[in-house]
């Protein structure tokens, strides 16, 4: 893939935990405009490779973002990750995604306001405005970290489970919101445990077993040698760790 045409390239990336090595030599190209997953058995090292590439976990190896995507990356995390004991309100929440371009000191504007209002709207929460974000449903809360991301108008989006433990309705809409970002030219990037969705919808997916094993369309990296092959990887690497004491 010529590099222009690329918004996320990995050059032997690896995560450590200690002396345990999470991820190594990761060798993957995300293109642009396009819906990628990652995808693996528990414990292949997933989110420890979002986690680096959204430069909260630290890695070796290099991570090239394209300049012009590198000011515009909005990150997801696991919803289990995020503290809703915080007294704030919904829109507030919401509202958080427009921090990097409200001015030092200056409340919102009231066309800021107003695109929190319609975000909120397309997400099925206008009526939830005024709760404090611990009392949201599981989907509500999902819904909610989404309508804030939207308001971060990122270009590149790395989404860490965004569809764990939700109803269908709430998927089936939030499935819906990253197919038109992918229409509107931004890119995802996405783990995701759910496999039809991911053949669905997805323009390809990275096969992870500790390492990466494959990258290509959906049903490649999903096909049930393939699967095979990654378990028996991950029993492998397991095996070969010392014995705790
Ligand atoms: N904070 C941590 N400290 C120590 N080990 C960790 C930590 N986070 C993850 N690991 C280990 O790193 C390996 C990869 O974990 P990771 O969560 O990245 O995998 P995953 O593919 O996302 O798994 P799952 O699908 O179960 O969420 C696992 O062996 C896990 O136990």
């Amino acid at each position: 893939m010529a590099a222009s045409d690329a918004a996320v390239q990995l050059h032997g990336v690896g995560v450590r935990y200690g002396s345990q090595a999470a991820v190594a030599g990761v060798q993957a190209d995300f293109s642009r405009a396009a819906l990628h997953a990652i995808v693996g058995p528990n414990g292949a090292g997933k989110s420890s490779l979002i986690g680096a590439m959204a430069g909260l976990q630290r890695h070796s190896g290099r991570i090239e973002v394209a300049a012009d995507l590198r000011p515009h990356m909005g990150y997801l995390p696991q919803r289990s990750q995020v503290d809703r004991s915080f007294p704030i309100t919904v829109a507030d929440f919401a509202a958080m995604g427009l921090w990097p371009r409200l001015g030092a000191l200056r409340g919102m504007s009231r066309a800021q306001a107003q695109a929190v209002d319609e975000v909120l709207d397309r997400l099925g929460l206008q009526t939830l405005q005024r709760r404090l974000i611990g009392e949201l449903s599981t989907g509500q809360f999902q819904r909610l970290l989404f309508a804030r991301l939207c308001l971060q108008d990122a270009r590149l989006l790395l989404l860490d489970e965004p569809f764990a433990a939700l109803d269908e309705d709430t998927t089936t809409a939030l499935m819906a919101l990253l197919q038109t970002w992918r229409d509107q030219g931004r890119t995802v990037i996405a783990v995701l445990h759910e496999q039809a969705i991911v053949r669905a919808h997805f323009d390809s997916a990275l096969l992870m077993a500790g390492t990466a094993l494959l990258q290509g369309p959906a049903d490649a990296a999903l096909a049930p040698a393939a699967w095979r092959h990654a378990e028996r990887q991950l029993a492998r690497q397991a095996a070969a760790l010392p014995s705790p004491a």
